[in-house]
């Protein structure tokens, strides 16, 4: 799914208007009724509703759903906040046909904002995409006011005083939702982490604007819907074998991190990998032979850490389809030695996670011997080290982008909604997982899981999109087993689903 900046969507709703054709008022009212038809579903007429509607397009849409909901014999307030003297014509004519079934209530000044109770909802439309400037006066004080209150709060579209597509100032006013509902397609603003406050639950209502605008439009960001993930999956042939689906190189574990080569191998072979070899060092190999009999083991010559040397045949990475590196392998010179070997003969993607990207960081000649189109799986930290700080999340978007393209890797910024850098500069924000996964281990896992599929020949980005789609989901159908607090990183490779 496209993610558009706040004039692509303006330049949408216009083209939907020519080349269906519609009226605007009529797509105001199909947007209004969207959110009407999801409002009825979830909450009884017996919840009081009090309705904040700017002067704006979002206040028209406010408006309109306040006359759908009043028709429904909703108990429903309205109350217009008059921060300049004119208005939309879509907004001035749904408050015209508002005025023929209630008396809005006008606020102007602090003293004609009404209480709010907590078993009421309010329902935010002051500003919407067209927010053109920090919040100030009546409007910044009836919003303060609304994030004070006890109230469930849903935002129309945006919650108001949230820029959609840049960033917010720190004091800046903004309404702190529970729901947003937002028209056609995601907003950036809601798949950054700074925002999770000003945007709740957020859920987007088809209100059919222009397939053909958005399919000829180009952006750089996206975001992977179910659908999209299904259709990277490829199914098997009925004569395939083992030998069709590649074999998977883990270098994995060091003393006291066996546990991570156990995680990254068991996700490996849960990803529909041919052939599993793992290489630890040589206390992690009775461990590994009895827990994961399905793999093959490469002993280290080292007891402790990887050295990349083995008594059962030199290193020789080229014979594998994919290597993984990286989990609980620790930063000993032994291991930076290895990985500066392995950069130097890999002719092939390879995906590099956890202390393999430590190594990276401190050790900045090895990126330039990335093959290209590999991938990175940094949480924030690790990208931290490997790059620089960050001012807000738009900047860090921006460093993002940039070292996926300087480099020509894949880059995938783990975190809620992780995003996946491709060398093009495109960003791929993930749709599935949950804070349960906020828990060790879990990053080995998605490890095992992409290496898995660029073993069975998905092309960089395709791994990366579908394996972090596919990890998301295991650890969300953990959660709705058993609840986020309890989930494990064995629990994430247990409910791993290919049949999606
Ligand atoms: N495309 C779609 O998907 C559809 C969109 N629809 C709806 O339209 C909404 C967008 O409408 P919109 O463009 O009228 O913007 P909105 O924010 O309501 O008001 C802008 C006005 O507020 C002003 N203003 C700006 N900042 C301000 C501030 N801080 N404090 C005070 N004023 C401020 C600004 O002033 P200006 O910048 O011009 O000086 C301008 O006058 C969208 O969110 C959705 O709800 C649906 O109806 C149909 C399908
Ligand atoms: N709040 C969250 N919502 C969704 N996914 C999350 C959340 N917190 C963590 N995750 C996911 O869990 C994994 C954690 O990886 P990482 O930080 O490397 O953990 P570890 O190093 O312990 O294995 C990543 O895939 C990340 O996207
Ligand atoms: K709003």
């Amino acid at each position: 799914m496209k993610i558009l900046n706040v004039n692509q969507i303006r330049e949408l709703d216009q083209y939907t208007i020519q080349h269906e054709p519609i009226a605007p008022i009529n797509l105001m009212e199909r947007a209004s009724e969207a959110f009407a038809d999801w409002f009825v579903a979830k909450f009884p007429a017996t919840r009081p509703v009090k309705i904040f509607c700017g002067l704006g397009n979002n206040g028209g849409d406010g408006m309109a759903v306040a006359r759908m909901l009043l028709q429904l014999d909703y108990n429903v307030e309205v109350n217009v906040v008059r921060y300049a003297p004119r208005e939309s014509d879509d907004c001035a004519h749904n408050h015209r046909r508002l005025k023929l079934l209630t008396n809005p209530n006008y606020i102007e000044k602090p003293q004609d904002m009404p209480a709010l109770r907590h078993n009421e909802i309010v329902i935010d439309a002051i500003l919407g995409s067209g927010l053109s400037r920090p919040t100030e006066g009546i409007v910044k004080t009836v919003i303060e006011a609304i994030n004070r209150s006890p109230a469930m709060v849903i935002s129309i579209d945006i919650a108001s005083g949230l820029y959609a597509d840049r960033p917010n100032q720190p004091g800046d006013v903004i309404v702190e939702p529970d729901y947003t509902l937002t028209f056609q397609l995601p907003k950036l603003a809601f798949l950054l982490p700074k925002n999770s406050r000003y945007v709740g639950n957020w859920q987007v209502l088809d209100i059919r604007l222009s397939r053909r605008y958005i399919d000829q439009t180009r952006t750089l960001y996206y975001y992977t819907n179910p659908e999209e993930a299904r259709l990277l999956l490829r199914t098997r042939d009925r004569f395939s074998h083992k030998g069709t689906f590649g074999h998977a190189l883990l270098l994995a574990g060091s003393y006291g991190k066996i546990g991570a080569a156990l995680l990254a191998s068991r996700a490996c072979l849960r990803s529909g990998v041919g052939l599993l070899t793992v290489q630890t060092p040589r206390c992690g190999y009775d461990i590994l032979q009895t827990n994961v009999p399905e793999a093959m083991c490469r002993p280290d010559q080292h007891e402790h850490v990887l050295t990349g040397m083995s008594d059962i045949s030199g290193p020789d990475f080229s014979e594998y389809s994919a290597v993984g590196v990286g989990p609980g392998i620790g930063q000993s010179p032994e291991t930076v030695s290895m990985l500066r070997g392995l950069l130097q003969s890999l002719r092939k993607p390879a995906v590099f996670d956890a202390d393999a990207l430590n190594i990276l960081a401190k050790n900045r000649d090895l990126l330039g011997l990335l093959p290209e189109r590999s991938i990175l799986t940094p949480h924030p930290k690790e990208f931290e080290r490997l790059t620089q700080r960050w001012e807000n999340d738009y900047d860090k978007l921006e460093i993002l982008q940039d070292f996926a393209r300087r480099y020509d890797v894949v880059v995938v910024l783990k975190g809620a909604h992780t995003a996946i850098a491709t060398p093009e500069g495109e960003v791929h924000f993930n749709s599935t997982g949950n804070p349960g996964l906020s828990t060790g281990g879990t990053g080995d896992v998605l490890t095992g899981v992409i290496t898995a599929l660029l073993a069975q020949g998905y092309d960089p980005v395709e791994a990366s999109v579908l394996g972090v789609y596919s990890h998301g989901l295991a650890g969300d159908i953990a959660a709705a087993n058993r609840g986020q607090i309890g989930l494990t990183a064995t629990d994430v490779i247990e409910h791993l689903r290919w049949n999606m």
